[in-house]
């Protein structure tokens, strides 16, 4: 089995101030300020190539900020992580500047992957086809809705052809015409052999598509195994929080944070 992804006692922190002058305060001042809040604490997980690996978990469980720490779109904040290749992240709008039109977002994506302007030229009429963006093309990104950033974004992606595709919620807010044809374009990858994450919260989807799940609690790993063995108690686990009534729910909430926050030390 050839290692896709490896991730070692990986955690991500993030500052929580309650304030600017306190942001500012632990900005200059070498006593520390604000709150730590962990995102992701102590994940250990790895991918075999051809791997396709469902995240699940609820509302603020980490699942994009590990996504975006495999895409390496975010820094960790300890921890080691381990990439076999070249890892593309589609997200809605991730990585598509506002100001610039479609087609020059094409490019400037391409270049930065280290594409020559001929190949980019060639691959440019396929992207803009297959995003359905024929007349909205040269406008400003900022202008589009998110269903035309998140078709952009999926174009781009699939056509650089990367060792592991990371697809974060982002056929979600597409149409469903679009949404099977994005499908259609997975399934060739996963029939590839490609390595590839899907963000979602749809099970069917993860059911479908997946063969292996990684249930986020807390910013840690609960579960990771195969579809078949995990999903069943994720569907229970969320049927009994569905069935929480608010009080129970932000009591559960609370936990989950009292659980992530820790005073923080410099
Ligand atoms: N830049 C940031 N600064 C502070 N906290 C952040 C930041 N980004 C994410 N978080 C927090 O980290 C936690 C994990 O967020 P993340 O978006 O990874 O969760 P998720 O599982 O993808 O959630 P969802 O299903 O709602 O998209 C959340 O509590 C979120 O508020």
């Amino acid at each position: 089995m050839t290692i896709s992804i490896e991730i070692k006692d990986l955690s991500k922190k993030y500052k929580l101030y309650q304030s600017r002058s306190e942001r500012f305060k632990d900005l200059v001042l070498p006593k520390s300020y604000g709150k730590d809040f962990w995102a992701l604490r102590h994940v250990d997980f790895r991918a075999n190539k051809g791997d396709v690996i469902g995240f699940i978990g609820i509302n603020g469980s980490g699942k994009s900020t590990l996504s975006n720490i495999i895409a390496g779109i975010v820094p960790e904040s300890s921890g080691s992580i381990y990439i076999n290749g070249q890892a593309s992240l589609i997200a809605v709008s991730s990585g598509l500047k506002g100001d610039l039109t479609g087609r020059e977002n094409i490019e400037l994506k391409c270049l930065m992957l280290g594409f020559s302007m001929k190949e980019i030229k060639e691959m440019q009429q396929w992207i803009i086809e297959f995003a359905e963006l024929e007349d909205f093309i040269d406008q400003p990104v900022k202008s589009y809705s998110s269903g035309m950033k998140s078709r952009l974004g999926f174009a781009i992606s699939v056509t650089i052809d990367p060792d592991i595709l990371i697809i974060d919620e982002a056929l979600s807010v597409g149409d469903k015409a679009f949404a099977e044809k994005s499908i259609e374009k997975m399934k060739e990858f996963k029939a590839q052999g490609k390595t590839m994450i899907f963000v979602s919260h749809s099970i069917n989807q993860i059911k479908n598509f997946c063969n292996k799940v990684l249930w986020l609690e807390f910013g840690q790993v609960k579960k990771y195994g195969n579809v078949d063995d995990i999903i069943p108690e994720y569907e229970n686990f969320i049927k009994e929080y569905k069935k929480m009534t608010k009080k129970q729910k932000s009591v559960y909430k609370r936990k989950v944070i009292e659980n992530q926050t820790v005073r923080g030390n410099k």
